[in-house]
């Protein structure tokens, strides 16, 4: 089975959404991300929206903080039909197993409990960045795979990381639970504001269960054909 291209619907408003998503291919056969951009600006009835129409849904909220709160909100976010949905690791594992309660109450009986995935280090975070702002006495590689650690012992299903780390990640964690891996940049683009990147193909090789891009989609001058050269490289 191919594995999936995540696209991050990083758009903040509804001809953009319909522009790109006439271009992705049949909805059932897509994954897409929705983030802060998209859900700020359209709320909780374009997930549904979405995900009637048969879309898989990657809704990136990224919470982090008290294990209440978050338990209350991963609650919301599980009535909405969504496949996968993100908290940050560094907010602990008291917090990581609060919004996994929070999906496992929330989610309607006839429909499957989202996957949790743990965002560990942002890819936009580099070594310098780790040590001197963070101020993190780890290399980044074993920060990663602490966090990873602490979010499968609480119950998340998976972490966000950079593919660079996949490797080292299966051999500590092992192969039952995700690894989603964002900074993704085809050799002809440009990093952005992304640190730790790799080709789709670096990213299959390290073994990345699924991408997520968005820039490179999103902004080339024909986005159905970055979409499918991109998919065709990963799988
Ligand atoms: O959680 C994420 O999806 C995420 C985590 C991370 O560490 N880095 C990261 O880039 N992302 C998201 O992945 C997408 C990457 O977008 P591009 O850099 O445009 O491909 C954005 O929507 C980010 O919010």
């Amino acid at each position: 089975m191919e594995k999936p291209v995540i696209v991050a619907l990083d758009v903040d408003n509804d001809q953009q959404l319909d522009r790109i998503l006439s271009q992705l291919g049949e909805p059932e056969e897509t994954t897409i991300k929705i983030g802060m951009e998209l859900f700020y600006h359209s709320g909780a009835q374009l997930i549904k929206k979405l995900a009637d129409q048969g879309y898989d849904i990657f809704l990136d909220l990224k919470m982090h903080d008290i294990p209440n709160t978050v338990y209350n909100g991963t609650k919301q976010v599980a009535r909405l039909g969504i496949k996968y949905t993100t908290v940050h690791a560094l907010g602990g594992s008291e917090m990581i197993h609060a919004a996994k309660q929070g999906l496992i109450a929330g989610t309607p009986n006839d429909k499957s409990v989202p996957k949790l995935l743990a965002v560990t280090e942002l890819t936009s975070i580099s070594d310098d960045i780790l040590k001197h702002e963070q101020n993190c006495i780890l290399p980044m590689a074993e920060q990663v795979i602490s966090l990873a650690k602490t979010a499968k012992n609480s119950g998340a299903d998976g972490v966000i990381c950079s593919p660079l780390e996949v490797q080292n990640l299966r051999k500590e964690i092992g192969d039952d639970f995700l690894y989603v891996t964002p900074g993704i940049r085809p050799k002809e683009n440009s990093n952005d504001d992304q640190k730790r990147t790799a080709t789709p193909q670096m990213a299959k090789e390290f073994g990345s269960s699924a991408i997520v891009v968005g820039r490179p989609i999103m902004l080339a001058s024909n986005p159905q054909q970055a979409y499918q050269a991109i998919k065709k490289e990963f799988n």
